[in-house]
């Protein structure tokens, strides 16, 4: 079978700085894989180039068969790639103005005409998805309301029912609960976990915070000055290699709080 995303020779330079080193990476179909370290280690730029957001300066990403990117191009394979893609950020995921469920239904837009989508003219038979993957997320009694409305978890949930509806059998989370409470982070990693586990999405998550990856993730790979320095089971995350991942001051970094109730 193929690698759900296959990364060989990675490197990426900004002016002078090394975001990545010659990151290779293999992930199968339905990991969920947490992408950890201190700011600046590259997670960001790791995973922005899954996804063909970020382009590298040599080396290559694969995702399925297809090319993302190879030696500083992106690949013409890129828009048949993204329909696969859920990507979800730290913020700025849905249209304030517009309702969770248009929100929602965007998702949709690759198999619909666009005039259809811009028109606020779905098929009924997506606006049924839609309503299916709204219940998914727990949202179901949010449809209607305007996306600037909701709680951040909320909108973060709402993301991932659009990536359902788009039909994504990848999601990209990079840092989705940066900006949450305790709580709503863990919904959001529960959520993530469930759709990983019961749908077999392949779910590669970067994040801040390293008990959220040990609590959700079965690999975690941890990121220093843009080369990967651990990739392995959470359980090997030992207070040794946490401390050379992230410096003598490491307690400070590992935020608690998004463990299961
Ligand atoms: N667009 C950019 N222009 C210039 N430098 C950049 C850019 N994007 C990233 N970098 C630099 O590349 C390095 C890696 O950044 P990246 O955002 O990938 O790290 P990160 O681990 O995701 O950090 P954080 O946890 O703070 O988001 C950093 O030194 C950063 O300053």
């Amino acid at each position: 079978m193929a690698q759900a995303i296959q990364v060989s020779q990675l490197s990426k330079t900004f002016g002078t700085r090394k975001a990545l080193k010659s990151v290779d990476l293999s992930i199968q179909p339905g990991e969920m894989v947490a992408l950890i370290g201190p700011s600046g280690s590259g997670k960001s730029t790791l995973l922005r180039s899954l996804g063909g957001m970020n382009v590298g300066d040599t080396g290559t990403v694969t995702i399925g068969n297809r090319k993302v990117q190879s030696n500083g191009k992106i690949s013409s394979e890129i828009r048949s790639v993204r329909r696969g893609l859920g990507v979800i950020f730290q913020q700025f995921n849905l249209v304030g103005r517009l309702s969770l469920m248009t929100n929602v239904l965007m998702g949709c837009l690759g198999r619909i005409p666009g005039w259809r989508g811009t028109l606020g003219f779905f098929p009924v038979d997506e606006k049924e998805k839609a309503v299916a993957a709204l219940d998914r997320v727990g949202l179901s009694e949010y449809g209607e309301r305007r996306a600037s409305t909701l709680s951040g978890g909320q909108q973060q949930r709402g993301a991932i029912a659009r990536a359902l509806l788009q039909g994504a059998n990848t999601l990209l989370a990079d840092e989705p609960i940066a900006s949450l409470d305790p709580v709503s982070a863990r919904r959001v990693m529960e959520l993530l976990a469930r759709l990983n586990v019961e749908e077999g999405l392949t779910v590669v998550v970067s994040l801040h915070q390293v008990d959220a990856a040990v609590t959700f993730c079965k690999r975690v790979i941890a990121m220093r000055d843009g080369a990967m320095v651990y990739d392995g089971a959470p359980a090997g995350l030992t207070q040794d290699i946490l401390r050379n991942i992230y410096g003598p001051e490491y307690e400070d970094f590992a935020q608690v709080g998004v463990s299961p109730a």
